[in-house]
């Protein structure tokens, strides 16, 4: 749906942005990734068409990103901004006819979505006195109001308790399964393991890794295994590397390198000596990821 070739920006001779190419597939949703600094706001504001690149295209559905794509497009910037002297309703439906909806629909919507997110009782309240968590709501409610295909979204869940952040987290999947394609820029790892099956990492201006996740995971694996056993192991005249070892509530856990070992030459050993009760390859975390990826490409 969105492809970004070669796009380049520059702030009074710093470069946020060197020549940065992805695809979002459609119908996906993809996490945006990058330490503090990255370049990611600045890649968001171009694709929302704030600010414009200095060199490269944008492109949406194979032609060139034009002003009227902004009706396509939900953003929840990460510096949240909602008029605190409006009131809740009147706020969302000002925002919602901006977006080109009639008013009769944009109130049905404006209900559903109060309802949805349990927050009905304070539509006639004024912004400036809900909690910090219940503005996040509304803000989240005008991003997706007018039925975006693309939803771009900037730490969605800062400001949120555990519990408004899964029921977030569940209408992000709900969208999702509706059809819409979704940028989600976050520095929660935990919250890429969950929602997304491709991810782009920005890293000092530059794209340094991009692809489905399970692909990249498979990439970054190192040929290690999670081993439980009831009782400690014995590992004299066994090829493989005891790389960390902790006790767990049912015995031991451990953190294997094979040599020259087979998986199945491992567990006939092992299985000699205790009783196994678990066995895996151990597929590394995103959180592991990230640092390997940035780590790297440190200059
Ligand atoms: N309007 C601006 N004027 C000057 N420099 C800017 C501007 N916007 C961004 N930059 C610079 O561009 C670089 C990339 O910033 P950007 O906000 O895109 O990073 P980010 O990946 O979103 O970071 P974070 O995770 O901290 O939000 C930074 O060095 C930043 O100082």
């Amino acid at each position: 749906m969105i492809e970004v070739k070669g796009l380049t920006k520059c702030f009074q001779g710093h470069t946020a942005l060197n020549q940065v190419t992805f695809k979002v597939p459609s119908g996906s949703i993809v996490g945006l990734l990058g330490p503090n600094g990255a370049g990611k706001t600045s890649l968001i504001r171009i694709l929302n068409q704030i600010y414009l690149p200095d060199e490269g295209e944008v492109y949406i559905d194979g032609r060139n990103l034009k002003k009227e794509d902004a009706f396509l497009m939900g953003y929840l910037p990460e510096e949240r901004g909602l008029y605190r002297k409006m009131k809740v309703k009147e706020q969302l439906l000002y925002l919602g006819r901006l977006k080109g909806l009639q008013q009769k629909e944009a109130l049905q919507r404006i209900a559903f979505w109060l309802k949805r997110l349990k927050i009905e009782q304070w539509e006639n309240t004024y912004v400036e006195s809900l909690s910090k968590g219940m503005q996040q709501k509304i803000q989240f409610i005008a991003t997706v109001l007018h039925q975006p295909r693309l939803i771009v979204l900037d730490e969605p869940f800062s400001g949120f308790d555990p519990i408004n952040a899964e029921m977030i987290k569940k209408e992000i999947l709900r969208l999702h399964q509706e059809g819409a394609t979704i940028i989600l820029s976050t520095h929660r790892m935990e919250s890429v393991e969950e929602l997304c099956q491709y991810v782009v990492l920005l890293h000092q201006s530059n794209k340094v890794l991009e692809g489905e996740v399970s692909h990249i995971k498979e990439q970054f694996k190192e040929n290690q295994y999670l081993l439980e056993s009831k009782t400690p192991i014995r590992w004299e005249g066994i090829p493989v590397k005891v790389l960390k070892e902790v006790d767990i509530v049912t015995g031991k856990q451990y953190t294997l390198s094979l040599e020259e070992v087979s998986t199945s030459e491992l567990l006939l050993n092992v299985a000699s000596q205790v009783e196994i009760t678990r066995f895996e390859e151990r597929i590394p975390s995103m959180q592991e990821i990230f640092m390997k990826a940035t780590l790297f490409n440190e200059e």
